[in-house]
């Protein structure tokens, strides 16, 4: 597949990501790129994402490596972030929204969690929205496969990895992160949807945030808006033993979510996903694709290379803010 790279559509801690277009179908995809020499992050999210095939996990679309630059090629998301979603809708969504997307990232993380793997860093920013409107999990580059794992466990790992305000109290305290730090995460995300802010917009700085989640006792607030329902499922998500939080497919069975009909028409609007809807996708969609585009080539074949030493200086940092 040959592609050529156009406008930055997106910039986080380890990588940047331009929209491009395929050569000749014109097709958009989003293509994540970073130094080969910085990649071990990009590699190894490449390395998950190629193995991943559902609705609600972003699409992997390949790599390349062009000028010690390496790039991860992926399935173009005209809706931007989650995050994004709510700022358009001035800062919170309503509990229809909530429940939509919840249902969606729920069933994203019950794909990961059914496959082995813990994604360790969910959060708004993470969860795009694809072309058919629906939540899709992205950001693979924190993710872990579980060492040995059933329906039931939680699981010891030896990497800590994430956003601290996202942590739940046993990876706060560098306990455990298993599959239910990702259920607590999905708890913080629904707060995010509810007030527009991570759950403790108090804390600042990462040592202080690791302190206050571990050890404190306390549970972020519950929205008050939400109805009684929705703070019952919220409860569900942020049990402070991983033990007694609830699985992703328990919740998939729980009332807030179980009956969420996937279509846009709920809302009773009509949603053009098709092209980009974010001000700044808009502006990319008026652009024409600027020519920095050299033509990439990109191979689907699995170059995964870990490098343990560069993820625990990545959960260092973290820590030490
Ligand atoms: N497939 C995509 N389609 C559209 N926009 C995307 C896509 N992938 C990423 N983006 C945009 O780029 C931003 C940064 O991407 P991403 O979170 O994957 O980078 P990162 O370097 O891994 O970030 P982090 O700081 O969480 O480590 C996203 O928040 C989103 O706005």
């Amino acid at each position: 597949m040959e592609w050529r790279r156009g406008p930055v559509i997106g910039r986080g801690s380890t990588a940047t990501v331009s929209l491009a277009t395929v050569v000749p179908s014109g097709e958009h995809i989003a293509v994540k790129s970073t130094e080969l020499s910085k990649s071990e992050f990009l590699q190894r999210e490449q390395n998950f994402l190629s193995k991943m095939n559902s609705p609600y996990i972003i699409k992997y679309g390949g790599f390349s490596v062009t000028e010690e630059t390496y790039n991860l090629c992926m399935e173009f998301a005209p809706g931007g972030s989650l995050f994004d979603e709510i700022q358009r809708h001035g800062g919170r969504l309503n509990e229809q929204r909530i429940k939509f997307y919840t249902s969606q990232i729920l069933k994203g993380l019950n794909y990961l969690h059914m496959n082995g793997l813990v994604h360790c860093d969910i959060k708004s920013k993470n969860i795009l929205i694809g072309k058919d409107g629906f939540a899709k999990i992205a950001d693979l580059g924190c993710a872990k496969f579980v060492e040995k794992f059933d329906d039931n466990k939680n699981f010891a790992v030896s990497e800590f990895c994430g956003t601290p305000v996202f942590m739940a109290p046993e990876v706060a305290r560098r306990e455990e992160q298993g599959f239910a730090a990702d259920i607590w995460a999905v708890g913080c995300t629904i707060i995010e949807m509810a007030t527009g802010t991570n759950p403790w917009p108090e804390l600042n700085d990462p040592v202080s945030a690791l302190y206050r989640i571990g050890f404190s006792g306390e549970v972020p607030e519950t929205p008050r808006w939400l109805s009684g329902e929705a703070k019952e499922f919220l409860r569900k998500c942020m049990r402070k033993d991983p033990n007694e939080r609830w699985t992703a497919k328990e919740l998939l069975e729980h009332s807030f979510v179980s009956e969420v009909i996937e279509s846009h028409s709920c809302f009773n609007e009509e949603v053009d996903m098709s092209s980009p809807c974010t001000v700044l996708h808009q502006g990319i969609w008026d652009s024409t694709l600027s020519p920095e585009n050299s033509t990439h080539r990109v191979s689907s074949l699995n170059s995964f290379r870990r490098k343990d030493s560069e993820i625990v200086w990545k959960c260092r940092k973290l820590e030490l803010g």
